[in-house]
Order: C-alpha cells, then structure tokens, then sequence
C-alpha cells in the first residue's frame, strides 16, 4: 500500500466513489444476510438437531465474512480486458472478497476467482487479455490515497511492481502479520493456487512468504473446495502460542473466520506434567518408535495353552487349546487390538456354536453373543488378550528394563537407557506424561483402535521441527485429507527434527506430496541475509544461498561493548527513532536483566510470551530467542549472539533464525566474540 502515488485528480475522485459504492454495497449485503431467516427443520432427532447447529453456525459464519473490517481496503487492484473478453465486463476491481450491488452486479472481485489471476500472474509478454494492471495506494486507515496504473500493451514500464512490492514490504509493522494479497508474487502464487491434492511442502529460506503463501493458500483452497473442507476442516498448526498469535489476523482479513490455528500440543490434548531431556526426547520421537509401540502392545498377546469348556443346561462344549491357537494366531497384526478382541471372543463363540448345530441345536446371533460373552470365554480373553489402555503399555515400557529390550530390538543400549524413567511411578494411573509421552500415547491409541475421521486439510507451519512420531500423528488426522507442509531446514532448533522433506513426508503418509522451494527473500534486506548466511556451511550445508529483494542502506551494524546492558539500550533507542516494530532478541536467560535495563531507561518494552498482545501492546519488544521463530520486525537488536549458541544443542540453527527477523535493519551487540563463521 503506497501512500502518495501522483495521479490524475478526477480519476482518483472517481475511484474513491467507487469505493464507497462498494463498501456501502457490503454494508447491505451484510444486513441482507444478518435478517435472513436461518431455515428450521422440526422434530428433535439427532440429524435434524445437527442439520438445524450447521445451518446456524453457517449462518453466523456468513454473517462474520461480511464484516467490513474499517482498516482493510475493500480492494487493492483493477484489471483492464480486452473488450470482450469477460462477458458484460472490461473492467473488474479486484479485493479481499466477493462484493455486489442490490441488482447482483459485481463490483469487487475476489482475487481467488479465475479472473483475478492475471492480475498476479499477465506480463507484458504473456497478458493474458489484460491491457491494463492498476494498483491502489492506501493509508493506514484504509483511505484511498493514489494508484499506479501499468500498462501491459504500448510503453511498458518494468520496474513498477517492484517499486510496489518494496514499499508494501516496508511499509511499517505495527501489531501482527497482515495479507500480502495485493502483492502476491507469481511463484508464490503458483503454490497459493496448487490443487487440493496432493500435498504440497514448501522449502524457503527465511522471509521467503511460507507462512504467507500458508495462509492465502488455505483461503484459496476455502473458495475453491468449499463444500469438500467444510466436512473435515482445516487446521493450521504452528510452533507455539506467540507465532500464532502473530498469525491470527490474517485469515479473517481475507473474509476467513473458519479456521482453527493450534499448536500440535493442543491437537493432541493429553495434559502433561514431565519434561524430558533432550536426548530421550529425540529418541521418543524417532520413527523406529512405532515398531517398539507395535512390538510392545502386541506382546500382550499371548498363546493359549489350555482349551475352553462352554456349558449350556447339562452338556458341554470344549474348543480344544490347538483351535484357540490358530484363531489368535490368524487374527494377530490382522487387525488393531481392539477390534481383535471382539474378534476373537467371536470367533471362540462361533466355534462353540458350530458344535451345537452339529448336536442338532439351530441357535441364532444372540446365542452367539451370549457365548462371546461368557465367563470361559472372558477368562481366555484375560489370560491371552488382555484389555491395555496406552498409558498401561507405555508405563511399563519407560519402567521395565527387560521389557523395553525385549520391544525395542532397534534402538541402541544408550537409547534404551535414555527412555528409562529415573524414578517410574508405581502405576501407570499416576505417571506424568511429557509432550513426547503424550505423541507415543498417541499412537498406541490408534494401534489400539482406528481413529475414525479426517481433516479436510492441515497446515504445518514450522514443520522442520516436527519429529517423525509428531508427523505420523498429525498424519493420522488427515488421513484422507491434503497438507500444507512449510519450513527451513537450515531453521530445524529441535533434535527430534525428522530430517529431509521426503521423510517428513512420508512419516505424514502422503508419499505423493510434491515438494517445491522458495528462494527470493522478502523480509530481509540482502546484507542481512547474506551475513546470517554465512552459517549455512555449518548448518545445513546442502542448501542454496538465499537471496534478498532488496537491499537497505545501513541495514547491519555490529558494535562490541564493555557494557552490554547501556549498549543495547543505546541500540534500542536508534532502533525506536525510525518507524515500526522494534525487538530485542536474546538468549531466554538473559531477557530479563535486559528488560529491566531497557524499563529502568524509561522504554516500556513488552515481552513477548507473557501476554497475547505482546506484539500489539508495544512498539518494544523483548523476544526470548526461542520464541523468535516465524516472526518479523521493522528493526531488531540482537544481543550476545555467542550466549545464543552456547544456550542450546542447536544453537547456531537458533542464532540464524534470530539473525533473520528484521525487515529493515539489525543491529547486533556483544560482549563475547562472535561466532566462529560469523566472524569473517
Ligand atoms: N509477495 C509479497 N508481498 C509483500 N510482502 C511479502 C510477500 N511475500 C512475503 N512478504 C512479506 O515477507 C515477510 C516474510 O513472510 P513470511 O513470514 O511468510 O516468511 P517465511 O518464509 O514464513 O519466513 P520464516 O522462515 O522466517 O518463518 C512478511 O512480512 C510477508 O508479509
């Protein structure tokens, strides 16, 4: 959004009437659908009472997307066709969504409708029947302000796109994360728009759009699929409560108030109260866990040694031990363990019933389930295969040494000690799950029994910190649904981390799921980016140098001090002499001396982690180092990079995400030397 843009004067107040035709257009759309009766089916049976919650809860959602949000601009392009090619039509204003007059006549567009397209995507080589591209300059308060008009036939001017890109990327931070609809660039778009199936997996080095292309590929794929999402869903899981509030508004800006952004450990919601180390971590979220879990619960099963004896009035029935044999040993790994049981206990039955038919008896299902149901037959279950919860199974594989060696023939004897509890609870029912834990739960369960459903779509933002037993969850909730798989690999903090795209697509189960990668850098001023660069070779040598858009004067400074603390708050100062958002980025244990700092100068900064708003409350930031993942600010602070490095396992791959987060300049200060491959 360009704020002064010179153009004509009466065109430009031909526009603004425009605009206001379109928003009071909105208005009364959205009081149409707000009077509109909600249809009511009578009667009080479950169907119709969830026919009558969807219609109302579509209703609500309708009348939601319909709000005319005062500080986003109804539209922010135009397109100009050749007469004739869109019937009715030459000229179409392009916005966030769909708006028309009382008579049904389109006045915006929404920019995921086809026609809408060329604005992202005609050149001057291709045009795609386009002769004319407008883009609209905007204040803060949504104010038309001026337009830049690029013909795509006659004198072409090149560079006016870029001018525009840059000045929206600039464009001050104030709050959170904010569309990039207007500004879409082609091979974002070409993602953004990709089908429903298969699963796409984004590779992009910092600031390349992945979150942003994430976004308006979900609210691409709600117009497009709508009816087909709307039954599972779509879910976004982020890494942590900060990034998704940082996220939170963009999707209602694009009219889409239907989606749930979680982290994993709210989709899988088993409380916890453990932590674990890091090393027993990485092992719990290996993927040769599942074999452990599979072995583990089926060793329950065991091998019937003695037959069983059904008596019914005064004769009786005998499945000889061999039988019982065979039946366990055909229903074993054939099923889940649940669904094996019934099984089992109906297979015992219908021996039984086979023998009374043949002593001239014709009984029916009910004697069947009767004999299923039976003492001798819940005995054999007892004794051969047992009722587990998960908690049952997995307490005694963290507890019992010999256990765990006999279930966990892959994993090296120094794994195998680092899953072993210190101190185990006496029962499963008072063991404190960790976040691992509560993954590995999860698979037992669907071990156990099938999880039923599917999302319709899952977004995983951040995905190169998942494990491989985190992805096969989050798989097991979208099994016949599509992903969205974002991330860096040169950004992987955790050591679970499950290691290249292909695997994290196959621990997800969907093998067929293409990967593509984004390498033009948005946020980051080119010195910055090519400073954080020089981490690479160390930390994840297989990857391409990522390149910035731009370059901004003065983009990078680094001062060594005595005196960290008047440093940074000196650095802080600069930083809040310019525009925008500012942060300070440090090691966790080091904020607070340096929060206190910064309030003991008089700058009011927030911190970030401690309240929702953090990010909105404050143009002074503290940002713990590892909360700093996903976000951006206009001007950054980094203080005592070594202490960063030295914080963690993965301390570099921390440090190159906190070196990545400014858009316009970074300032960094230190005590300590630098690292090593920084300080060239
Ligand atoms: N086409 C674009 N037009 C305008 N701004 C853009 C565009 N693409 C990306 N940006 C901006 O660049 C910044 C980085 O985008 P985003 O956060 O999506 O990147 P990312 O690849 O997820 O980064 P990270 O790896 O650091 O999480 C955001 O401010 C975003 O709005």
């Amino acid at each position: 959004m360009v704020e002064s843009v010179p153009v004509h004067l009466p065109e430009l107040e031909a526009e603004r009437a425009f605009l206001a035709q379109a928003r009071a257009a909105l208005v009364r759309m959205h009081s149409d659908v707000l009077v509109r009766e909600i249809p009511v089916i009578g009667g009080e049976d479950n169907d119709e009472r969830f026919t009558n919650e969807a219609n109302a809860r579509a209703h609500q959602q309708r009348v939601l997307a319909l709000v005319d949000l005062p500080d986003v601009p109804l539209f922010f392009g135009l397109l100009d066709y050749e007469p004739g090619t869109i019937e009715g039509i030459d000229r179409i204003h392009i916005g966030r969504r769909h708006v028309h007059d009382g008579n049904g006549v389109p006045l915006v567009i929404d920019w995921r409708a086809r026609v809408s397209v060329p604005f992202y995507r005609a050149t001057a080589g291709d045009r795609q029947h386009v002769v004319l591209r407008r883009r609209y300059g905007f204040s803060d308060a949504a104010e038309l302000t001026g337009f830049e008009d690029e013909p795509l036939v006659g004198a072409v001017v090149s560079d006016q796109a870029d001018a525009f890109l840059r000045a929206e990327i600039e464009r001050p931070r104030t709050g959170p994360m904010r569309d990039i609809v207007a500004t879409i660039q082609p091979e974002q778009d070409d993602l953004v728009r990709a089908a429903l199936h298969p699963s796409v997996c984004v590779q992009g080095a910092p600031g390349t759009g992945k979150t942003a292309v994430g976004l308006h590929r979900v609210a691409y794929l709600l117009y497009t699929e709508r009816e087909r999402l709307s039954r599972g869903g779509v879910v976004i899981v982020g890494p942590n409560s900060s990034f998704l509030s940082y996220i939170r508004k963009v999707l209602p800006a694009l009219g889409e108030v239907n989606v749930r952004q979680i982290t994993i450990e709210e989709l899988i919601t088993h409380p916890t109260a453990a932590f674990d180390e890091p090393e027993t971590a990485r092992v719990k979220g290996d993927a040769r866990m599942a074999a452990v879990l599979e072995r583990a619960l089926w060793s329950y099963v065991g091998t019937p040694v003695e037959g069983i004896l059904y008596s019914k009035g005064s004769r009786r029935f005998r499945v000889h031990d061999y039988e019982l044999a065979e039946i366990v040993s055909a229903l074993r790994g054939s099923t889940r363990y649940a669904p094996g049981r019934n099984a089992l206990a109906q297979r015992v039955a219908h021996a039984v019933l086979v023998q009374m038919e043949r002593s001239g008896d014709s009984p029916d299902d009910r004697v069947q389930n009767a004999v299923a149901r039976s003492k001798p037959v819940k005995d054999l279950l007892a004794a051969v295969w047992p009722q587990v919860t998960p908690e049952q199974v997995l307490h005694r594989l963290l507890s019992d040494a010999a256990f765990l060696a006999e279930s966990a023939q892959e994993l090296t004897e120094e794994e195998r000690t680092a899953l072993l509890w210190a101190k185990p609870a006496r029962s499963w029912k008072s063991a404190k799950w960790s976040v691992a834990d509560t993954v590995l739960l999860d698979e037992l369960e669907d071990l156990i029994e099938r999880r039923t459903g599917s999302l319709g779509h899952l977004v995983l933002d951040e995905a190169q910190d998942l494990s491989a037993m985190q992805l096969r969850a989050l798989g097991r909730r979208c099994r016949t649904g599509s992903a969205t798989v974002l991330g860096d690999v040169a950004q992987a903090t955790t050591p679970w981390a499950a290691g290249s795209w292909d695997q994290v697509l196959g621990h997800l189960g969907k093998t067929d799921g293409i990967v593509a990668e984004l390498d033009r850098g948005f946020r980051v001023p080119e010195q910055i980016i090519s400073f954080a660069a020089r981490l690479l070779p160390e930390i994840a040598p297989t990857l391409g140098v990522p390149t910035g858009v731009r370059t901004v004067a003065d983009a990078l400074s680094i001062s060594s001090t005595d005196d960290l603390s008047s440093a940074v708050v000196t650095a802080c100062k600069t930083a809040l002499a310019g525009e925008g958002s500012v942060a300070l980025i440090a090691a966790d244990a080091q904020v607070a001396d340096l929060r206190d700092a910064l309030t003991a100068a008089g700058l009011q900064p927030a911190l970030l982690g401690a309240s929702e708003d953090a990010m909105d409350s404050s143009r002074l930031v503290c940002v713990p180092a590892t909360l700093a993942k996903g976000l951006e600010f206009d001007a950054v602070v980094v203080a005592e990079p070594a202490r960063i490095v030295a914080a963690e396992p993965r301390g570099l791959q921390r440090l190159y995400v906190v070196l990545t987060r400014a858009v316009s300049g970074l300032q960094i200060v230190h005590t300590e030397p630098l690292p090593k491959a920084l300080d060239r």
